[in-house]
Formats: C-alpha cells, structure tokens, sequence
C-alpha cells in the first residue's frame, strides 16, 4: 500500500540541463468515478473528529453480533461494542487500569489467508496464481456475505458499516471539494488500482465459479470490501499477515493518545497454548461506561487518514505535502545523476513529504542541487569526484544552482497552490461554520492543510532566494582549502 501512496503525487520536478529544471504536472484528467450510494445522512458531528457516514446496526442485529462473539469463544468481559459517535465503538463495562486485556479473539474468527485457504475459495484463490492477500480476504468477506445466513460470519458481516467516509466513497461532487489537492490524485489512483484487480479477479474468479458467487458481485462490492480491510485492520497486520479481527476492529481512533507501544498481541492460550488469539489492551486508563480508543498511525497525515478512514485532526504535524522530485531521462547528465543518487541511497525519483511547522526533510535540498547541476558546476558529476559529490552537494555548490532551486521550488509551489478553487482565508471562514457535514469538513480541513504547507515551502525558498549573495558556494571553499582566501574573505595574492 506504500508503494500506491507514491503513484501519483504532483508536482514534479524534473532535471534538466540549460534552464532550470520544470514542474512537470502530473495530474491525471479529471477522474471518471463510478457514482457510488450516497452515505446515510450526515448527522451533525458531535466532534471535530466525529465521522458521520456509518450508519449504526439495528439493536437486534448488535445483540446477535454479541451473542455470537461468546458462543464462538471470543473473551470479550471487559467492554461491549455499543454505538457511539463515530459508528460502533468498545465501551468498557467496568473501571479499566492502564495495560488491560479487553479482548481475547480466537484464530478461528479472523479472515486472513489461512481462513482463505480453508473455505471453498481456497482452490481458486491457490489456483489463480499470486493473488495479493488484500484481494484474497476481500473474496473471502464478498464470498461469505453471499452465503447469508449460512457464513460462521453471518452476524459480524451484518455489523459492518456499508461505507465510511472514506475519500473511495464519495461521489463526484464531493470530490470536487478536493479540487487540486494530492488527496483527489491519491484517491484516483487507488480507485484505478482497485478496478484493475477487480477486473482481473472477475474474469478469473467471480465469473468462472458462479457455484461460490452465485449472485452478481460489482466493483462497488469490491470496493467496499477493501475499504473494510483499509479501515480496520490493524497497521502492522497488512501485507502477507494481514487479518481482518472481529470485534478488535471496532476500537476507534483518538488524536490524544500518543504512546508507541502496541495495543496488541498475539499469543497461545488454553491447553499448551495451542489456541492462538489476538489479544487488545487498553492504551488508557478508562472508567466504566466510556469509550477505549487507540492511536491508528502517529506518522499518517491528514490525508492519509481521510483516505484510509474518513476523518481528519486538527493537528498541524498531519498537515502534510509530498514533493515528488525525479531526474529526468532527457537530461544530459541522466546517467552521472542516477548513478550519484544510486550512490547515495536514493534513485531516480525521490519522495519528500514536507511537514507543516517542521524543517525541510534532511537530504531535500541535496537531491535537489543535484537535479538542478549543469553548466558550469557539471565538473562536479565528473567520476573523479564521485565519492565526494553528495558531500559537495550538502552545501550551497553555485549561486547559479542556487538560484535555480530557489525558482523552481517556488514556480512549483505557486501553480500547485493556482489549482486549488478556494484560498486558506476562505477556507478558515468555512471552517468555522457549524452545519459543516463530515466530508466537507475533511476536504477543507486536507486542502487548507495541504495550501499551508505549500506556502511554507515557497516562502522558504522566498527568504533564501534574497540570501543567495550571502552564502558560501563550491569555489570559494575550496579557494579557503588552498589557502587561498584570507578569514577576512580577501584573496590572498602570492606577490603580497
Ligand atoms: C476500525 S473501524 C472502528 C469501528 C467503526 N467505528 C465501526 O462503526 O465499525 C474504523 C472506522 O471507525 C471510524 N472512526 C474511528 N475513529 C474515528 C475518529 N476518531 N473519528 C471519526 N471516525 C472514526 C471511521 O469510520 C473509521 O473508518
């Protein structure tokens, strides 16, 4: 999923020799997006950070979910799922010190692969070739909920939201909220992936076993079965061991907390330890009757967060910007360029994701005197300097290279900031609003974010842009080196 995130982030900068290098935008047309349902009307957000758009299950529905969870042997004393403001939640049942085991669920329960491998999907998922885990699970909910009320997961599937707010379930028209922004690119791009891998398990799977999917099952079917994965299995659980854990997954998300430490184990228990369960504590201490939450991911930005779970912070270290900075293969110096980079544990294209408040990522403006090097300072990329170039490059190389920088990051800033149809005043005006739904709420809160940090970027480059005849380049330290130049700055002549 990292690797999605990457696919398509404008703007991006080229190299190139001569002029300085050009913000190539790499903004897809505007996306032709299926029209989803709409949510369940947006009630009033009960907090900033409240979602709206999960519709909470029926009582009967919620008392047959916990009926099931202890036939089935899940450990589940200490809290109950209830509805709360944010859709369904774990509410302790009594006074909860710190550390607390909450929740004991038994393998049996999870859809992970193993479950895959063990149901009748198992032999065409083994037989259809290198299935991603993501789209094996996401069969396996889509397979189950077709077997109604004959599934071992019958009463969980019931519980499930039908959608999040989640930026994958908005319709066109609140996409156009997000007008200009990386979330709008961001969400297109997954969208696209999401379709493709549909469209290939449909032709191979879904279609060529219609005794496992008798009914129809459409992308918004699929869709909504990943946006179940993304939005509630736990981070460290994705890939090869990812698993979908009932009633774990129904621990919402609070900005307070902050530890590190995992909320979660999993371990033996019974007889020798053979049963394995996964295991959730509290992170906090809570009193009976409230809510047990967990810190989801410290590191996602905002929109990551709107993305994967459909809802936002207001906490600037999430407001975040991706700079997507590439060699360009037209430049002269293609070769001598990767290579340095490639030395330097970097490649062709470089990701930076610029925090609001925070300094410019450490080796930014490195790879950017190397993106931005030509004329006269090319000698640098000459073999001879190879292992001392990236040294070179930490430090100011030319006024020219520079110069360069500066321009670039800021003609890159400005028109990134000109796509966006509102400005941060007007959205701060907005913001204060109090009939704001919860889509609206995330699309301005992401691209007022997003603006803000572009403009840190530009006025960054803005202030040294006016120190440029302050700074000390490639010539002149290495005239100090020699001997050169005096501490007073004068050039030292040998007839002196
Ligand atoms: C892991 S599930 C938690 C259970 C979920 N509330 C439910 O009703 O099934 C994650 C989803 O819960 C909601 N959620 C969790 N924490 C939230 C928060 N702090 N603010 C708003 N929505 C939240 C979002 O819809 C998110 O996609």
């Amino acid at each position: 999923m990292a690797a999605l995130h990457h696919l398509v982030l404008p703007p991006r900068l080229l190299s190139g020799h001569g002029p300085p290098p050009v913000l190539r935008f790499s903004r897809r047309p505007r996306p032709l997006l299926h029209l989803l349902p709409r949510a369940a009307a947006a009630a009033t957000r009960a907090s900033a950070a409240a979602a709206t758009a999960v519709s909470a299950p029926s009582d009967a529905a919620l008392q047959n979910f916990r009926r099931w969870l202890s036939s089935q042997g899940a450990d589940t004393g200490s809290v109950a799922p209830a509805v709360v403001p944010e859709g369904l939640g774990l509410v302790a049942a009594r006074d909860l010190p710190r550390g607390e085991v909450v929740a004991e669920v038994p393998k049996k329960l999870w859809l992970d692969a193993d479950a895959v491998a063990a149901s009748d999907l198992g032999r065409v998922c083994g037989s259809a070739g290198d299935l991603r885990p993501w789209v094996s699970v996401s069969l396996l909910i889509l397979r189950e909920a077709a077997r109604g009320g004959d599934s071992l997961w019958a009463p969980y599937l019931a519980i499930l939201p039908r959608q999040t707010d989640s930026t994958i379930f908005w319709s066109e028209e609140e996409l156009l909220e997000i007008q200009g922004t990386q979330l709008l690119s961001t969400t297109t791009g997954v969208k696209e992936y999401v379709q493709s891998e549909f469209d290939n398990v449909e032709a191979e799977i879904i279609n060529a076993n219609k005794d496992l999917f008798p009914g129809t099952i459409t992308f918004d079917d699929f869709l909504w079965a990943f946006g179940v994965l993304r939005s509630r299995v736990f981070p460290e659980l994705r890939g090869d061991k990812l698993a979908l854990i009932p009633f774990a997954d129904l621990i919402n998300h609070n900005g307070d907390i902050t530890s590190k430490e995992s909320c979660w184990e999993i371990k033996g228990k019974g007889f020798l330890g053979r049963d394995t369960v996964f295991s959730l504590r509290t992170p906090m201490e809570v009193k009976s009757g409230e809510q047990i939450y967990v810190q989801y991911d410290l590191d996602k930005s905002n929109a990551e967060l709107a993305l994967d779970y459909g809802f936002t912070e207001e906490n600037s270290s999430r407001d975040s910007y991706t700079l997507t900075l590439e060699i360009s293969e037209s430049d002269p110096f293609y070769e001598d360029k990767l290579d340095i980079a490639e030395l330097n544990g970097m490649g062709e294209t470089a990701y930076f994701d610029v925090v609001l408040g925070e300094s410019l990522p450490s080796q930014m403006i490195t790879y950017l005197r190397l993106l931005c090097l030509g004329g006269t300072d090319a000698f640098l990329l000459e073999a001879l300097f190879r292992n001392k170039v990236w040294e070179h490059l930490e430090l100011p190389v030319s006024r020219d290279n520079e110069e360069s920088i500066c321009q670039v990051i800021q003609n890159a800033c400005k028109s990134a900031l000109a796509a966006y149809h509102t400005t941060i005043e007007e959205d701060e005006e907005l913001l204060e609003r109090e009939d704001l739904q919860s889509r609206q709420q995330i699309a301005i809160e992401v691209r007022v974010g997003e603006k803000k940090v572009l403009e840190q970027i530009n006025d960054i480059f803005k202030e040294r842009e006016q120190e440029l005849d302050d700074l000390e380049y490639y010539q002149e330290r290495r005239l100090k080196d020699l001997g050169f130049i005096g501490d007073n700055g004068d050039i030292i002549f040998w007839e002196s």
